[in-house]
């Protein structure tokens, strides 16, 4: 289900209110940065109608509800993570399936000076292991291991690539791994596993 201009909007101003609590720390700049906010807000909510939106999220099909605090268009606390998918080429040739995300994280997702939060890193890396471990329209899935190690900080403010693919799959699991590089470098690296319940598997389990 696609998002309304108008919910998005809405999302992203309530994420500058978010920003705007964590960036100013004197009263009276928040506070004259909330009476701005708090004035966008209400004009959108005039007419939700005519607002537009020029680089709205894609809504992604495999994914008809997507309320997570982890990639939603209209839930203000997910980091802005818009998954994409490609098939890993030229370069590296395997043909293997990729879902990937460039995202910038502002500083409400801080955790040491300049860094993003680990628990938002693996957050991220959750989702968009588990939107990749849904390719080529396999049953629904649920993380049931994560593992994560943390190479080196990701940085706050500058573009970072979450990548993730299915490594092998046996029945009903899913073996899953992917990174997050800041210019090509990994900050960090994710390997999981992804079961699928066996009442929803029974097409997979039949393979296996
Ligand atoms: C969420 C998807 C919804 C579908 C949506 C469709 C479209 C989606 C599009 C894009 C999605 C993006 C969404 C991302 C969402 C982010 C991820 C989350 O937040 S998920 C929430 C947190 N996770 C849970 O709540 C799981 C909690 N756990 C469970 O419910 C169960 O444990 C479950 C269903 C995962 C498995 O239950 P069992 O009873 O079937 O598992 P047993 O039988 O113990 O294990 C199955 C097999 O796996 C092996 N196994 C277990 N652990 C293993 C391990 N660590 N290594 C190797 N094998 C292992 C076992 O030995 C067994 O093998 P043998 O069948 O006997 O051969």
């Amino acid at each position: 289900m696609s998002v309304s201009p108008f919910a998005e909007h809405t999302t992203r101003l309530t994420r500058s209110l978010i920003n705007a609590l964590v960036s100013e720390h004197d009263d009276a700049a928040l506070a004259s940065r909330v009476r701005e906010i708090a004035a966008d807000l209400s004009a959108a909510a005039e007419d939700p109608s005519v607002v537009e939106i020029r680089d709205p999220m894609r809504p992604r099909s495999r994914f008809r509800l997507d309320l997570t605090p982890a990639s939603s268009a209209r839930n203000p606390i997910a980091p802005p993570l818009e998954i994409r998918h490609r098939v890993r080429g030229a370069a590296e040739d395997d043909g293997t399936a990729e879902s990937y995300a460039d995202v910038v994280l502002p500083l409400q997702y801080q955790g040491p000076p300049g860094r993003v939060h680990g628990g938002i890193v693996a957050l991220m890396l959750d989702q968009v292991l588990g939107d990749a471990a849904h390719a080529s329209g396999l049953p629904p899935a649920f993380t049931r291991e994560l593992t994560l190690t943390y190479d080196a900080g990701t940085p706050l403010n500058s573009t970072v690539r979450v990548s993730g693919r299915i490594s092998r799959i046996e029945g009903r699991k899913r073996f899953m791994e992917g990174e997050i590089t800041a210019d090509g470098v990994v900050t960090a690296r994710a390997r999981g596993l992804w079961i699928s319940p066996r009442e929803q598997s029974a097409p997979a389990s039949s393979r296996s």
